[in-house]
């Protein structure tokens, strides 16, 4: 790829907008400036509303199948630029290329499943306990969204929240995090190629976040909030949505167990608690945090999971071969080390060294605890870093007890041959989301989503288009 800098501008009303005010985007790998975005405020939050809602007249009222058509069109040009915007991925937040253009597909694969969805919006008739009257079902849009996404999904989390709403017949104003903000504004070049009117998408960059979205949260012409991201974020923004009673999907953060039992074919454990684990560095949502091992298989699981590990090539994204890239920032890492040192002072045993030598940027190596217990930190908070903490079990009820008693409810993985246990644990683990035998159970047409503190409504299958439709009773008395 030959151009080093990206200066681009905001996508307001099918306009490309550059303000005097910029802030600068860094490659975490290299901490070099790799290019440059407006930095907006109110004033381009509200003209993004005013964008979306003239919109919205028209696009609420196209049929299923020209808002398909344009999906379509925007599905394709996406997977025509998909080298360009996988390495812009892995130059803003870091993940190694490969893994940048699997995100692609993966946000490409929910604009496609979308495209198909915005056809099967069904209504409903319903008996009605008058002769004379009908009881007919609608779906309509909800109106304007507003959508707020995190760093470690650049492009699926945009694509997963935009492409169910504009299927709907919704407009949207979207604000794409700070750290990652040329994803977003890539994507949204390949829907003004494909054609999708001017205000339909909107896409505003920020070093502000509290003030532009704070604009959308006061507007009553946003009917919807759809974030992704941490949970104290989501829990403020769901009190701010409360006074203009918007609707809300909330994709929050995660605290996954990772069950090993006795009965487990340890090789595909080890295999999908890699995928799981590592995945971004170990900075997904639904990466397993806290990995409980039956008693019995804890040393030869152990063995193989430190191999595994250690044979994990990290470094620049961009460079051949490389498995784990940077962190997102200093905090990240720092907060990373201090659950690596909170464990080891309550007497976990570390596998290998997190430190790696000469790094520039904000790496970390993959490391593994064992003799881990719950009340260590790493057991306590969300890791989003490349620690893998090992703690034992003996009885299947008590570690559904200990995987349940957190306020998190994402995602959870069960590893057994037994069919009764699987069923037993995934019919008792409090978690929206459970793989089992699987470490990666993320597809554009399975429900996505989290219980108790982890959110609110569900992203992706045909579930996740419902999220964006008002239900219409409409009473016909026959005269
Ligand atoms: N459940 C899911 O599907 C899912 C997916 C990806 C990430 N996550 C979660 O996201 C978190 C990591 O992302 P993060 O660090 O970017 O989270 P974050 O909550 O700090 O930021 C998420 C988004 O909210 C914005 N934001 C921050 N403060 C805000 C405020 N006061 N008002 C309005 N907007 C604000 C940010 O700019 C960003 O766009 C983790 O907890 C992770 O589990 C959840
Ligand atoms: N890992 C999630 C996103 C959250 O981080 C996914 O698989 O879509």
């Amino acid at each position: 790829m030959k151009q080093q800098e990206w200066n681009k501008g905001i996508y307001v009303n099918g306009t490309w907008l550059t303000l005097d005010k910029r802030m600068i985007v860094q490659n975490p790998a290299t901490l070099a400036t790799i290019g440059s975005v407006p930095d907006a405020g109110a004033e381009e939050a509200k003209q993004a509303v005013d964008a979306a809602q003239a919109a919205f007249a028209s696009w609420s009222k196209t049929t299923a199948y020209e808002r398909a058509t344009l999906l379509e069109r925007w599905h394709q040009a996406i997977e025509a630029r998909l080298d360009e915007i996988a390495y812009v991925m892995t130059m803003e937040q870091g993940k190694p290329l490969a893994e940048a253009r699997g995100e692609v597909q993966y946000a490409n694969s929910y604009i496609k499943w979308y495209a198909e969805e915005a056809k099967r919006i069904y209504g409903e008739t319903i008996p009605s306990s008058a002769v004379s009257k009908r009881i007919i079902v609608q779906k309509q849009p909800v109106g304007v969204v507003a959508a707020v996404t995190p760093w470690n999904f650049p492009a699926a989390m945009i694509a997963r929240k935009l492409a169910p709403a504009l299927a709907a017949g919704c407009t949207a104003v979207a604000k794409p995090a700070e750290q990652t903000p040329l994803t977003a504004l890539l994507l949204a070049e390949c829907a003004e190629e494909a054609g999708i009117p001017a205000g339909v998408i909107n896409i505003v960059t920020t070093s502000r976040a509290g003030e532009v979205v704070d604009v959308w949260m006061e507007d009553s012409r946003v009917k919807k909030l759809t974030f992704t991201g941490s949970t104290p974020v989501g829990k403020l923004l769901m009190k701010k949505a409360a006074d203009t009673v918007k609707k809300l999907s909330l994709e929050l953060g995660g605290l996954a167990p990772f069950i090993v039992a006795e009965d487990a074919n340890l090789e595909a454990a080890v295999k999908g608690l890699i995928q799981s684990k590592f995945r971004n560095a170990g900075q997904t949502c639904i990466c397993a945090n806290r990995i409980y091992v039956h008693e019995a298989v804890k040393e030869p699981f152990l063995q193989r999971l430190t191999e595994a590990v250690a044979a994990l090539r990290v470094g620049v994204g961009t460079e051949d071969h490389v498995e784990i890239g940077p962190l997102i920032d200093d905090r990240a890492v720092k907060k990373v080390r201090q659950q690596v040192d909170d464990a080891i002072s309550k007497g976990a045993v570390l596998h290998g060294n997190p430190e790696l030598e000469g790094a520039v940027g904000y790496f970390l190596k993959p490391v593994v605890l064992s003799e881990v217990t719950d009340e260590m930190l790493c057991m306590q908070e969300e890791t989003f870093g490349p620690i893998a903490p090992v703690s034992t079990y003996s009885d299947d009820a008590d570690v559904i007890r200990r995987a349940n008693a957190t306020p998190y409810g994402l995602a959870a993985y069960v590893f057994t041959q037994s069919l009764t246990r699987a069923f037993m644990f995934s019919e008792n683990l409090e978690y929206g989301i459970v793989g089992v035998n699987d470490g990666g159970p993320s597809v554009a047409q399975a429900p996505f989503g989290g219980m108790k503190e982890s959110g609110l409504g569900r992203e992706g299958s045909h579930q996740g288009i419902e999220e964006y439709l008002e239900v219409k009773y409409i009473s016909l008395q026959l005269v």
